[in-house]
């Protein structure tokens, strides 16, 4: 398959990292900035702005390690979890205006999911979401724009409870269990300290409706002003839509 499907093909995103701890809404946040900007519906080979998951990047475990995942009492907050030079190599074809294909992640057997693989066609905008998106000080550089969706933990945990009995395939027990003895901690030692690298913090995530307004509009001005000066970004929309 070649990338020449939407008239991209070459040029150079703006890639944005979204960076916040598990839960704190950095998918919804996505989601929002893909819906004001008329996104949402549209075909995946015409899209403009993509959001691609950090999750897609953990590395594939040994037998061992899955067996101690399928107890929780693996760490994946740590950022050995991650395929770093993978999240690397990738972000540059992104760059480059290449297609790429990422594998969806299955968090019920811990592993990436070969069978259900997404295919990034070149985009004017893509976002990076993910725990650690700015914890690679190489990855970081990438990055035109750093959000950082800074909700407060109790929130987060109250989120993160039911989303991963629900739809992770995971008890209560083991949720806490984890939580307490890998999410918590490294939270605090990976995540937390990387908000300092943040162009814009975003408190309360999606719930704050004007954070997300603004970088819209100043996600859509660079757009606009980059394509009247053609240096090589292409427009996205008329408008950023109703705000
Ligand atoms: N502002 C919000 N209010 C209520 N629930 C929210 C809000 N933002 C996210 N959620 C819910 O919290 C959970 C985690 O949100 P998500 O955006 O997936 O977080 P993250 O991508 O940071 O893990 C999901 O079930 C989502 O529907
Ligand atoms: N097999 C896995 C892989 C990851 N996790 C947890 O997911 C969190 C990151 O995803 P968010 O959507 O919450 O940002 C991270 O905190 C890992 O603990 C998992 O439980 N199992």
């Amino acid at each position: 398959m070649n990338g020449k499907m939407n008239g991209t093909e070459g040029k150079t995103p703006f890639l944005i990292g979204v960076g916040g701890g598990t839960a704190s809404g950095k998918s919804t946040v996505c989601k929002r900035i893909m819906e004001k900007l008329g996104q949402v519906d549209m075909d995946h080979k015409q899209r403009q702005v993509v959001c691609i998951s950090q999750d897609s990047f953990y590395r594939e475990l040994s037998p061992s390690e899955i067996s101690k995942a399928e107890k929780g009492q693996f760490n994946f907050d740590h950022p050995d979890a991650f395929n770093e030079s993978l999240i690397y190599d990738t972000l540059k074809d992104i760059l480059a205006g290449k297609m790429v294909q990422i594998p969806a992640y299955d968090y019920r057997n811990h592993s990436l999911r070969k069978d259900e693989i997404l295919t990034i066609y070149p985009a004017d905008v893509v976002l990076f979401e993910g725990i650690l998106v700015f914890y690679f000080p190489e990855v970081r550089k990438l990055f035109h724009m750093k959000l950082f969706v800074d909700t407060d933990s109790d929130t987060r945990l109250a989120r993160r409870v039911p989303r991963d009995i629900n739809e992770r395939g995971r008890d209560l027990e083991q949720v806490l269990n984890q939580y307490m003895n890998f999410v918590k901690p490294a939270f605090e030692e990976f995540c937390s300290p990387t908000k300092k690298f943040a162009d814009v913090i975003i408190p309360r995530g999606a719930d704050n409706t004007v954070a997300i307004d603004l970088i819209v509009h100043h996600i859509w001005d660079i757009l606009h002003g980059a394509s009247r000066q053609n240096n090589g970004f292409k427009s996205i929309a008329a408008s950023p839509g109703r705000l």
